[in-house]
């Protein structure tokens, strides 16, 4: 199986003396990577999940808003990841939808953790940690060390995500955007490495079974039913024969 996001390319990449900016997915071309903005994540404290009404409502708000309007946010008082994903389920679609997809569909043995590890590198503003990508999965839960080096695009820009102790990282994943038919947007990133030290993350794919069926909650809908086993081999075609993964864009209507 293709790695998803395509390592491979990477090194290609490297060998071949390519500078990132030419990545065929980034949407902000010309990027120095060392010169890029830092931003602070949206920062939600998850605790106020447990108090009164009217607290609960305004931290379902903005892990809505910051989904929308960033895609990427950052939880403390997290508590045990599940906390999130149940307010997600629960009470970010409103009741729009049937809550037991997710339920149904997703566990602990459809979904996976990986464990990144960036060695220093001495020319990392000319190549990639890992290369510009979205996620293939619902949303990913990321944690990562003090170094730095995640970015992500806002506003046809690469900003570098500012470490915060304790924090766990959120990002949309492309299912979720197919399902909540663009309302939700899973977000290009990339790693860039440091020249002195090491850095570790760990993300935490939240994944459906292979059969699961991705369909857009809201009509019209933007893109082609399709299921996860359907989405995942489009994505190792296209890696397999560009070099790139293409993603939603294939499933377009
Ligand atoms: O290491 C990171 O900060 C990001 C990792 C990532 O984007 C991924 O594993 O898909
Ligand atoms: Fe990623």
């Amino acid at each position: 199986m293709a790695s998803d996001p395509p390592y491979l390319e990477t090194y290609k990449t490297l060998f071949q003396g390519n500078t990132p900016g030419g990545s065929k997915g980034a949407k902000a071309k010309d990027n120095k990577l060392f010169m890029v903005e830092e931003c602070d994540l949206p920062l939600i404290d998850l605790s106020r999940l447990n108090l009164d009404r009217a607290e609960r409502d305004k931290c379902k708000r903005e892990i809505t808003d910051a989904s929308s309007n960033w895609g990427f946010f950052q939880v403390t008082n997290h508590g045990v990841p599940r906390q999130l994903l149940k307010s997600m389920q629960y009470e970010q679609m409103k009741g729009e939808v049937d809550a037991s997809f997710f339920q149904e569909n997703c566990s602990p043995s459809t979904s996976y953790l990986r464990m990144n590890r960036y060695p220093p590198c001495p020319i990392s503003s000319e190549v990639f940690g890992m290369m510009p990508h979205t996620d293939s999965d619902f949303l990913t839960i990321l944690y990562q060390d003090q170094v730095g080096g995640l970015q992500l695009v806002k506003d046809d820009r690469w900003f570098s995500v500012k470490p915060k102790p304790d924090a766990l990282i959120i990002n949309i994943g492309d299912l979720f955007q197919a399902w909540s038919n663009g309302v939700y947007t899973s977000v290009e990133h990339q790693v860039v490495a440091s020249e002195e030290g090491e850095r570790f993350s760990v993300a935490y794919f939240y994944c459906p079974s292979y059969n699961t069926v991705i369909q857009s909650y809201s009509k019209p809908a933007t893109y082609r039913t399709f299921s996860f086993r359907e989405y995942r081999q489009q994505v190792k075609k296209d890696v397999d024969s560009t070099g790139h993964k293409v993603g939603l864009p294939r499933f377009l209507l």
